[in-house]
């Protein structure tokens, strides 16, 4: 330690224990002063292409159905496709207050890119620095109302963007969606080394497209190889939180931004982990 330790660690460089006890700076961003959010939860991947958007906007979706009230926050900025997926089209509204999310049919409140973009075509060509910098205004900026579940669908990968949702948002945990492919160990342990430098909890590994189950006689197919997850899930010790069917009429009514009609009893236990976040808080 020090010799003159104040244990004020803001104002000094130095390495000691005084600084290992307080923890990593904090960059937390301060919410909008009249949103009120109780959880926040990241879905992560290693790479894209993985369905994260899908699962994200199907646990709004799921936990609504539990009567919880649910968010989404689109922090794929140059990815962005929730809007596409709940069928909303129109502009994000704000006034002098701040932003306000767009509602879906059954009441998830939802910001992306897209809202505020001329049309849902014109590329985002931004450098990271300021997509990071539109990430933390989509939590400092808009007013999220009366909140139980936010639910941030992140970019893939781990780059700057990941980091500053990691560092400014209070996220109470992540979840990692893979794929089943030859790589997935490795990918996955990118994304959970990445959270665990930044002390958030991986609620755990749900593995997308996992099989097809055939029309005719139920036997499932695996189109993109064995499924490795729950294996990978037991390598680094993280709860699996099961195998989703590749589904093409649930493809269908997403592409119709009719997410909301789809049923999809295998994200149950999914749902089940983020629900555990409320303890015994009311609805
Ligand atoms: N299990 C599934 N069954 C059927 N369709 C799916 C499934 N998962 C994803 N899809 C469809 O695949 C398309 C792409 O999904 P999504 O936008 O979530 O992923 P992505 O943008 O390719 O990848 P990511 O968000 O992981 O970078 C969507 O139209 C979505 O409806």
């Amino acid at each position: 330690m020090a010799e003159q330790c104040t244990h004020d660690c803001s104002s000094c460089s130095q390495s000691c224990s005084s600084r290992e006890q307080a923890g990593p700076a904090s960059f937390l961003e301060k919410p909008h002063e009249l949103s009120s959010v109780k959880h926040v939860v990241a879905v992560a991947s290693g790479k894209g292409g993985v369905g994260k958007s899908f699962v994200t906007s199907m646990l709004a979706v799921g936990l609504a159905r539990r009567g919880y009230k649910t968010a989404v926050l689109d922090a794929d900025i140059t990815g962005p496709s929730i809007p596409k997926l709940f069928g909303i089209h129109e502009q994000a509204q704000s006034d002098g207050l701040g932003i306000y999310p767009a509602l879906t049919g059954q009441g998830t409140q939802v910001i992306s890119i897209n809202m505020m973009l001329d049309t849902e075509t014109t590329p985002v060509i931004w450098r990271g620095p300021v997509i990071a910098g539109v990430v933390k205004q989509f939590w400092t900026d808009v007013i999220w109302r009366d909140v139980d579940f936010l639910f941030v669908d992140m970019p893939p990968g781990t780059g700057d963007v990941p980091l500053t949702v990691f560092q400014s948002l209070p996220v109470d945990g992540c979840l990692v969606v893979s794929t089943p492919q030859d790589l997935v160990s490795m990918i996955v342990s990118k994304a959970v080394n990445m959270t665990s430098a930044m002390h958030i909890p991986v609620l755990g590994l749900l593995e997308n497209m996992s099989y097809l189950a055939c029309p005719d006689c139920g036997k499932q197919i695996e189109l993109f190889g064995h499924s490795k997850a729950e294996a990978v899930a037991n390598q680094f010790s993280l709860p699996f939180l099961g195998r989703l069917p590749i589904d093409p009429a649930v493809a269908a009514l997403c592409d119709e931004g009719r997410i909301e009609e789809v049923q999809l009893p295998a994200l149950d236990i999914a749902c089940d982990a983020v629900e555990v976040l409320m303890g015994g808080e009311e609805k």
